[in-house]
């Protein structure tokens, strides 16, 4: 076992589904064993002061990056930090929060990847990339619930961050080990593009040693209408494998992919099925309301399951 923190990012755009999967993941490693840590805490401008300055949190100049890349440096050596706090619900900071890293560390956030530095503090990488439309319905569902502003004024923000999204976010893509993408089955069902039965679209990159997923797929009768695919494709220009996982798939469907992901790791196995852990795949849709899926489920899993092996030969 190794005596430092296991350092997991989770990165993406605002309202890409971070804290969800984030969550999930605690879940499944111990929330008693887990420190989580939000990248917004490292804000170097108040919301009002960003609106008189014109710049979004996006920007890296709106942030102290450098601050941020000295605390993960100083977690994944086990080592705390006195973090700064940024309130979601007030717009404004709190005092400093004395952290020492637990067993495992999740960093999400923003702008995770953005230097070297940073980057070279986590043990395993993940970009959250749903369609933009479903992004969008996601962060007005719950920046008008819970963060008190109008759809106008988010849909507004949505805008204006555009130019920085594509410069400083969505390039973080290419840093990332696996890549993450709950979508809706069809694209053009907007009922669909916030609720039940999402897909999930794993890109799998060759920068850590992934479970071998082509056996069990193959002796399971994958073919192109399989609820569960394995392909060959690029991302960014480099080659991948693409773990593709319906919301329709049955119990059935994913009961083979939960236990080869458990059986390599003897710790996950009281945890890794849904009869087991009534709480994986589960998490709370933008109105409140309690869903559960598959795709979510096995996404938490392998997520965990790379945390578990980085514990293991560190
Ligand atoms: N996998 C998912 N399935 C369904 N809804 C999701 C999923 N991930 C996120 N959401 C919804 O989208 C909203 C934004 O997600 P959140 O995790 O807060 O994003 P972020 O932390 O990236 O800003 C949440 O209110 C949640 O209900
Ligand atoms: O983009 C984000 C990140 O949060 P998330 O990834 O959770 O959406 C927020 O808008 C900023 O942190 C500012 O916060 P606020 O808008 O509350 O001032």
């Amino acid at each position: 076992m190794s005596n430092r923190p296991i350092v997991l990012g989770i990165v993406g755009d605002s309202a890409a589904g971070k804290t969800t999967l984030t969550k999930g993941i605690a879940q499944v490693l111990g929330e008693e064993n887990v420190t989580v840590i939000c990248t917004d805490d490292y804000h170097r401008y108040d919301r009002v002061q960003r609106k008189e300055l014109g710049i979004t949190a996006l920007h890296p100049d709106c942030n102290y990056l450098d601050i941020m890349q000295q605390h993960l440096s100083l977690l994944r050596t086990g080592q705390p930090i006195l973090k700064p706090v940024y309130s979601h619900n007030t717009g404004t900071f709190e005092p400093p929060q004395y952290i020492k890293p637990d067993k495992f560390v999740i960093v999400e956030g923003l702008l995770g990847y953005s230097t070297r530095g940073a980057r070279d503090s986590y043990d395993v990488k993940v970009y959250l990339a749903p369609p933009e439309s479903l992004r969008a319905t996601w962060k007005v569902k719950r920046d008008t619930m819970k963060r008190g502003y109008t759809p106008e004024q988010v849909m507004g923000e949505l805008q204006k961050r555009e130019p920085d999204s594509e410069a400083f976010i969505r390039p973080q893509r290419q840093w990332s080990d696996i890549v993450v993408s709950f979508y809706p089955p069809r694209e053009d069902a907007e009922e669909s593009n916030s609720q039940q039965n999402l897909n999930v679209r794993l890109v799998l990159r060759p920068t850590i040693p992934h479970p071998g997923f082509t056996e069990i797929i193959q002796s399971n009768r994958a073919n192109y209408t399989s609820p569960i695919r394995l392909e060959l494709d690029r991302d960014m220009g480099k080659p991948v494998d693409v773990l593709e996982i319906d919301g329709h798939a049955t119990k059935e469907d994913v009961i083979h992919l939960e236990r080869m992901l458990c059986s390599e790791i003897p710790s996950l196995i009281p945890f890794c099925s849904t009869d087991s852990n009534p709480d994986l795949g589960k998490l709370v849709g933008t109105t409140g309301e309690i869903l559960q899926s598959y795709p979510l489920a096995l996404t938490q899993l392998l997520i965990s399951y790379h945390m578990l092996k980085a514990a293991r030969i560190v």
